[in-house]
């Protein structure tokens, strides 16, 4: 029980607050609350005030507020972006981007180094059932340019621009977007591809004068780690996860073999192949991982001793490579890496009929002899989970099976 003493205290206080509906301080605080993040960006100021005043921002100012713009704070951004097939055969996979204020569907291809994107630089007959990139003259990156072209023939020019890029909730908010303003005719035809973004290495970014990073360089010191991974899949959507590796997208022990990008591509070797279930067989194979290319391009011994375990395989001229009947059963394919065998069901081998309707099927191999070296593309791919990790100071590669 409370002293008399306590409880008049009590009381008294009670009734002094309750008399005084607003309490008079004559000091306080007030507790700071740290907002977003906010970097100085000393030469984006310069850069504004260039423009403010009508001038045009040189390029040093320009590219140091660009990388400046660029560093984001947090360290431990991921996402998972979607892989969509573009047709019924998987010819290639598409993927959302949000450039600016548009959202296109591009090609991520691990075998080049080009963000480009379908512009409105371009004719309007271009654009015909295109999402496409409405440029930003405030944002054009005076004095560049781009030119590529792909192993198929294939290929796009134009200028450049610094824009905001959104890939999988990760955003680069200065990025080097490539703007067509003229494209080959394979891509003026594919009404389903707006554009490439390159995860190859930056060392072939073709935009001239200077290369420019590609998104995954722009981005990578803010990921939870600096990796991504790919996850294609037969006949599905599968994905491109950023900054991590889910490890319900694959069974198994990850390999991880080391990487030769001295070329730009995530080059890799092989120690060995087999056909079905027959013994591997030592050979030593170099290649590259690449998403934008549709089948696997192999030593044309190797691709030979896979097809003379094909009923009715031949190889026909006329269609570009190894052909065979589509009701045939076709073997599985294994190349050993890094000690242990990466094997591609025989169903992934059938790429598609040679035209619609026919009973003649096109090989997911063909040989790489016309290449000069061999790539393992989505055929290989999409039985795999293999991640691109530049986290260990020197690029390698790891294997996992779906
Ligand atoms: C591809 C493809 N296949 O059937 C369709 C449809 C397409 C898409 N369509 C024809 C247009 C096209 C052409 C190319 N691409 N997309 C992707 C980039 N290309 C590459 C990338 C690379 N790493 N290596 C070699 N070429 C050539």
């Amino acid at each position: 029980m409370p002293s008399f003493t306590y409880l008049t205290a009590a009381l008294a206080l009670t009734s002094a607050v309750a008399a005084t509906p607003v309490q008079k301080r004559d000091a306080f605080s007030v507790q700071q609350v740290q907002h977003k993040i906010h970097l100085k960006n000393g030469p984006g100021q310069v850069a504004k005030t260039f423009r403010k005043y009508g001038k045009v921002v040189p390029e040093h100012i320009q590219s140091a507020a660009d990388a400046r713009a660029n560093t984001v704070t947090a360290a431990a951004v991921t996402g998972s972006e979607p892989a969509n097939p573009s047709d019924d055969y998987d010819s290639s996979y598409l993927s959302p981007v949000t450039i600016g204020t548009t959202t296109v569907n591009l090609d991520f291809d691990t075998g080049s180094a080009d963000l480009w994107v379908f512009s409105s630089l371009q004719a309007s007959s271009q654009l015909v059932s295109h999402d496409y990139y409405k440029v930003d003259a405030s944002k054009v990156k005076n004095g560049y340019s781009w030119k590529i072209s792909y192993g198929d023939g294939s290929g796009a020019s134009g200028k450049v621009y610094a824009d905001k890029v959104t890939v999988a909730g990760v955003t680069a908010t200065s990025q080097a977007v490539e703007a067509a303003t003229s494209v080959s005719a394979q891509f003026s035809q594919d009404q389903d591809t707006d554009g490439l973004l390159g995860l190859a290495f930056s060392t072939i970014n073709t935009v001239s004068p200077t290369p420019q990073k590609t998104f995954f360089d722009t981005v990578k010191s803010s990921l939870a780690k600096q990796l991504f991974a790919v996850n294609l899949k037969y006949h599905a959507a599968g994905t491109y996860d950023f900054g991590f590796i889910d490890s319900t997208k694959y069974t198994g022990a990850i390999t991880y073999v080391d990487v030769d990008s001295s070329q730009g591509f995530w080059g890799f070797s092989a120690t060995g192949y087999s056909v079905g279930s027959a013994a591997a067989v030592k050979s030593n194979i170099a290649g590259i991982v690449d998403t934008g290319t549709t089948l696997i391009y192999i030593d044309s011994a190797i691709a030979k001793a896979y097809y003379s375990k094909v009923t009715g395989a031949k190889v026909d001229n006329t269609q570009g490579g190894y052909v065979f009947p589509c009701s045939t059963t076709l073997p599985n394919f294994s190349i050993t890496v890094g000690g242990v065998a990466q094997t591609v069901p025989g169903k992934f081998i059938n790429y598609a009929p040679i035209s619609s309707g026919s009973s003649t099927c096109f090989g997911g191999i063909q040989t790489s002899d016309d290449i000069g070296f061999n790539i393992f593309g989505d055929i290989f791919l999409k039985s795999k989970y293999v991640i691109h990790d530049v986290s260990t100071g020197s690029p390698r590669l790891g294997f996992a099976q779906q």
